[in-house]
């Protein structure tokens, strides 16, 4: 069985607590059984991490890289939070790694602040979904076991 590996970036620890009118009431935890009952049911084994630091979501990608070649791992979902914006480093990760990787937001980015609308993930990953709300982890673990 591969592994789906669910990787969140900086603040999303404060899921549930932090502006609830944006990212609902959901916590992390809860986005965490989601995320098991999407892989169950589309045969994947599911690795679900956080960090707020830049440098260890480079590390988890390249391990994911490392990951897909010897079979084991089937891609990544990255909510790359507000890393998303400003990070050239994540961007040359996913690259580097060769890694299938699909970038996620809770909220439409595109509907928000302009400085949300450039994504320096989107050139290096496979597809990207916005808008869903948390369910949009189901529907992108439901895209990966497609691919
Ligand atoms: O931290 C986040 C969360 C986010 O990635 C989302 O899931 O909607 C959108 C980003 O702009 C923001 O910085």
């Amino acid at each position: 069985m591969k592994t789906a590996l669910v990787l969140n970036g900086p603040n999303l620890n404060l899921l549930g607590i932090r502006e609830p009118q944006v990212y609902g009431s959901q916590t992390l935890a809860d986005v965490e059984r989601l995320c098991a009952d999407a892989c169950a049911a589309h045969g994947l084994k599911l690795d679900f991490r956080q960090s707020n630091h830049e440098g260890v979501l480079v590390d988890w990608i390249q391990e994911a890289g490392r990951g897909q070649k010897d079979g084991s791992v089937a891609g990544v979902v990255l909510n790359a939070g507000a890393y998303t914006h400003t990070s050239v480093a994540l961007h040359d990760a996913i690259k580097g790694a060769g890694v299938t990787l699909i970038e996620l937001h809770i909220s439409n980015v595109h509907a928000r602040e302009a400085f949300r609308h450039h994504s320096y993930i989107s050139p290096a990953a496979r597809a990207v979904m916005a808008g869903f709300g948390v369910q949009g982890y189901s529907l992108a673990i439901a895209g990966l076991a497609g691919f």
